[in-house]
């Protein structure tokens, strides 16, 4: 099966950088390069016996592109949104990121709440119960995440793409799938795990 994956957020909270990082295992450090417009990824995971394609798009941050942006939404069937845990703003702009997901993308997208960054432990100014109450308030899962260390990044592709898995068909005997409870109970804390 193949799913459409989008990653949103404003410019600069690491899009490209989580992409490459779930893709090559990389992390570039040193110039910031802004996405122009859009550009996708393709990568395979197995979840479960099944092999799901996933199709990454990896979005613009900058506002001038979100005409261009739009467009992509309707037909993605999960939504990455990103947010720095050492920018304010950026979180502060989650918000108006998800009105502009309910405005564009399918009713019944997949979304999930990154705090990128979680490597930056000293420039931290979005405390992690931050995240979790915003994302709860939106009934959504919630992971903080490193496009650098690569904390969480596997796992957040992993968890939308058994969800995708799940939604396109099950067993009546399987048991039910939920996003928020696989999340929770699979993911590292940076409070539990040492950086450079
Ligand atoms: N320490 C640290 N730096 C990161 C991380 N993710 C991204 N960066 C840095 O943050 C800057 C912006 O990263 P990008 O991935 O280009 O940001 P973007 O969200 O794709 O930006 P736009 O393309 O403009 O939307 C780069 O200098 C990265 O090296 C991370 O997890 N930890």
């Amino acid at each position: 099966m193949c799913c459409k994956v989008m990653l949103l957020g404003d410019t600069g909270v690491g899009k490209t950088c989580f992409l490459i990082q779930f893709k090559d295992g990389a992390f570039l450090s040193g110039t910031f390069i802004a996405t122009v417009g859009i550009d996708f990824r393709n990568k395979v995971v197995t979840v479960d016996g099944v092999r799901v394609k996933l199709q990454i798009w990896d979005t613009a941050g900058q506002e001038r592109f979100r005409s261009v942006t739009h467009a992509y939404y309707r037909d993605a069937q999960a939504l990455l949104l990103l947010y720095d845990i050492t920018n304010k703003s950026s979180f502060d702009n989650i918000r108006a990121w998800l009105t502009e997901i309910h405005e564009y993308a399918q009713r019944d997208v997949v979304i999930m709440l990154l705090g990128n960054k979680a490597d930056m432990s000293s420039e931290r100014v979005i405390r992690s119960e931050d995240g979790e109450t915003l994302a709860r308030e939106y009934g959504v899962p919630f992971l903080e995440t490193s496009a650098k260390t690569g904390m969480n990044v596997e796992l957040a592709f992993l968890a939308i793409a058994k969800e995708l898995k799940y939604r396109a068909g099950h067993q009546a005997d399987e048991p039910s799938f939920q996003i928020r409870d696989y999340v929770e109970s699979q993911k590292k804390r940076s409070s539990c795990c040492s950086f450079m």
